[in-house]
């Protein structure tokens, strides 16, 4: 287990960024687990992922489909899944997703994808939380479309031998 990056990252541009530096380095059969609370980020971080990969089709919260396979305009298919809704590993392998032949980005993946794979880029974001917390915006009071942006912790962390020496 490696800490490839260990960042602050201060504005939902930014975590677009983040997102295409991490495809930069992405090939097909690549995992990345993405953890963090609701509205950490998750979501904003894979779009810039897709959009450096040149993912065809919106890169939107999965939630109520569970699974997106975006062709890309040259390499593997981007599939991004949302976990949020799963309860436990097996449904996932249910999906019956290309694990090899494509990059799989999963939000609320952790725990659910032990075994998939002997390696995982695991992406942690952290946000300050609301209701009283200094300077941290309660997602319940802002419109959804509008959150202000406000920094976020990352973390990444490379587990297995696809990520030995791996930098970002
Ligand atoms: N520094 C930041 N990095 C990322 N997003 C930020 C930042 N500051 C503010 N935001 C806002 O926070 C929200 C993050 O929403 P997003 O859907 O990406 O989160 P999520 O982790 O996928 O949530 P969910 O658990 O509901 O899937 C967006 O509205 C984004 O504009
Ligand atoms: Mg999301």
């Amino acid at each position: 287990m490696t800490v490839l990056l260990d960042t602050t990252v201060a504005t939902t541009e930014e975590m677009g960024a983040l997102g295409a530096r991490i495809a930069a380095v992405l090939r097909a059969g690549d995992l990345v687990v993405l953890t963090g609370p609701l509205g950490a980020g998750k979501t904003t971080m894979t779009r810039g992922l897709g959009s450096a990969l040149g993912a065809r089709g919106q890169v939107s919260s999965p939630t109520f489909v569970l699974a997106r396979t975006h062709p890309t305009t040259a390499g593997p298919d981007l599939v991004h899944v949302d976990a949020y809704r799963l309860s436990d590993p097996v449904e996932l392998d249910d999906l019956d997703l290309d694990w090899d032949g494509s990059i799989v980005v999963v939000e609320w993946g952790r725990g659910m994808v032990d075994g998939v794979s002997d390696s995982v880029l695991d992406v942690e974001i952290a946000r300050p939380t609301g209701g009283g917390a200094e300077g941290a915006v309660d997602l319940d009071d802002v419109d959804p479309d509008d959150v202000p942006d406000e920094p976020r912790r990352v973390i990444v962390t490379g587990t297995g031998p696809r990520w030995q020496g791996v930098t970002l």
